[in-house]
């Protein structure tokens, strides 16, 4: 066979190859489907009953036939106007009635065609999980007054119970991770790809009655019983888990003012060094005392008054938080959070919501502030008069203004003596959004229940990126294109030259 004949078999072998995988990779590609998630209904509903207050929560792209890209976001967000429902011991029905402002938006917002089939929950936190220990037949009556409202709406009511901390704080870590795409990814071509190296963040919440913190850990576990095990689109995870009840910022605040009452003696008024200069507080013992977080002293008199009057001294507030929550004690070898509550040694980033938040973000130190910056700004603040924090923050209520130095170093007290962040504090985002949609444990909650993340990888996802995708057809391209070229030379050079031997 001739030198030109065994060229133009190689070209013309070349270009085959080129071409198949060309058209290989066009298939592939036109394969690739999205996550085939069959769900029926578009619109979801989670009404988040904290103890401060309820908040409903309407998720759309639950079904994929929207947007179609399979990414779940928040339609609505509606703050329930009165406190949370476990503040309506005295009148059930009215916790139920306090609702319906906020699910008559939500049916607003929901075409009519979907309403049957939008699944709605309720979950309730601390506040009940409180009131559930004082009184459990209270807290059933008012989760069935809630539930009797729910249900007189046309949506798919899917139950009003209280959730576990561990279940709250799994949610948010979820609700996070979900967000920010850290299981699989939604590729600009539509498809769903798993990113190549994970990367996954820790959960921090802050409630009024209890906080969590939520991490995968880098190190084996010494108590199993704060693990959660799961698997997400192929993902096992054990992930750590702790929820504090009576350590969310309102029973924090409230330990301390009952630390100081008890150990004031005698002494009228009690100096409170968290409260401005200028503050003074008159509370009955019925109302300090009000909380199974805090013990009643042996002196106990629920109409006799106490008065806390404000010192605004900085340092002394931030180590008076030193009894509230027990730092010395760990029978895991210094592995403990508070309280002797195991906790193995923190890991990766992490995202800080709700409180953390809202406290860091009137500070001016969210999303994110170097420590010694944001113990300037606490130390700052907390050295501000009530007159001067009321002329500067003119509609924001003195009772919120007043609690701004404690809650603070409350936050500094568990971040850095408690879970010790403090050698990784960079590493954490005060944040109330990702993608336009609240953190917090109700979208993960809704994700869990109706099934829509699968615990294992769906067939569809691929591992090809845009990018590789993208390099892999310029180099076909370039060399079918080469190939081309060589031909044309070697068609050129067999018609003016004459054939070798
Ligand atoms: N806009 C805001 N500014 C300041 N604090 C807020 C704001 N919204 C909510 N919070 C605080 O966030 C916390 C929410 O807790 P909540 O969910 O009611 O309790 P829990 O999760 O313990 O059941 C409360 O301490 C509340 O005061
Ligand atoms: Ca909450």
């Amino acid at each position: 066979m001739g030198i030109r004949v065994k060229l133009i078999l190689l070209v013309a072998a070349v270009v085959t190859i080129s071409c198949m995988t060309l058209i290989a990779l066009i298939l592939s590609l036109a394969n690739h489907q999205t996550l085939n998630r069959s769900y029926s209904a578009q619109y979801g509903i989670v009404l988040d009953a904290g103890s401060s207050h309820t908040a409903l929560f309407l998720y759309q792209g639950l079904g994929f036939k929207e947007n179609d890209t399979g990414i779940i976001t928040q339609k609505l967000s509606c703050d329930v106007d009165g406190g949370g429902i476990s503040s309506y011991q005295q009148n059930p029905p009215a916790a139920g009635e306090s609702l319906k402002k906020c699910l008559d938006r939500a049916k607003a917002a929901i075409p009519e065609g979907q309403w049957k089939a939008t699944p709605a929950y309720l979950g309730a936190t601390a506040g009940m999980r409180l009131l559930r220990l004082q009184n459990q037949s209270l807290s059933e009556i008012i989760l069935e007054e809630v539930g009797k409202t729910i249900q007189s709406y046309p949506f798919d009511f899917r139950g009003a119970k209280i959730i576990s901390g561990t279940e709250e704080g799994a949610f948010g870590w979820i609700t996070i991770n979900y967000l920010l795409e850290s299981f699989v990814k939604h590729s600009f071509e539509g498809f769903w790809i798993q990113p190549k190296t994970r990367k996954i963040f820790g959960a921090l919440d802050l409630g009024g009655a209890s906080t969590q913190i939520s991490f995968i850990p880098n190190v084996a576990v010494k108590d199993l019983t704060t693990i959660v095990n799961n698997k997400l689109y192929g993902f096992k995870y054990e992930l750590y888990t702790h929820s504090y009840l009576c350590y969310g910022m309102d029973q924090a605040l409230k330990k301390l003012q009952a630390h100081l009452h008890k150990t004031a003696g005698t002494s009228s008024p009690i100096s409170h060094p968290c409260y401005p200069k200028g503050y003074l507080l008159k509370v009955t013992m019925a109302e300090l005392y009000n909380s199974p977080c805090v013990e009643k002293p042996s002196n106990f008199n629920s109409s006799a008054t106490v008065t806390f009057s404000g010192t605004g001294s900085s340092s002394l507030c931030l180590s008076s938080f030193e009894n509230v929550v027990n730092l010395s004690d760990c029978a895991f070898s210094s592995d403990c959070g508070f309280n002797g509550v195991y906790q193995p040694p923190v890991n990766g980033e992490f995202f800080a919501f709700s409180s953390y938040f809202h406290i860091f973000n009137f500070l001016g130190l969210a999303p994110k502030a170097q420590l010694t910056r944001v113990l300037s700004t606490i130390e700052t603040h907390c050295n501000k008069d009530l007159a001067t924090l009321v002329v500067e923050n003119p509609s924001i209520s003195v009772i919120t203004l007043r609690d701004y130095c404690a809650s603070a170093h409350y936050i500094m007290t568990i971040l850095l003596k408690g879970y010790k962040l403090n050698n990784t504090w960079d590493q954490i985002s005060f944040e109330k959004q990702i993608a336009d949609t609240d953190i917090g444990w109700t979208l993960g909650y809704m994700l869990n229940l109706t099934n829509i993340i699968p615990s294992e990888q769906p067939g569809v996802v691929t591992g090809v990126l845009r990018s590789q995708w993208a390099a892999q057809t310029f180099f076909i391209v370039f060399v079918l294109f080469l190939s081309l070229l060589l031909i044309a030379i070697l068609v050129f050079f067999t018609k003016t030259l004459p054939a070798a031997q």
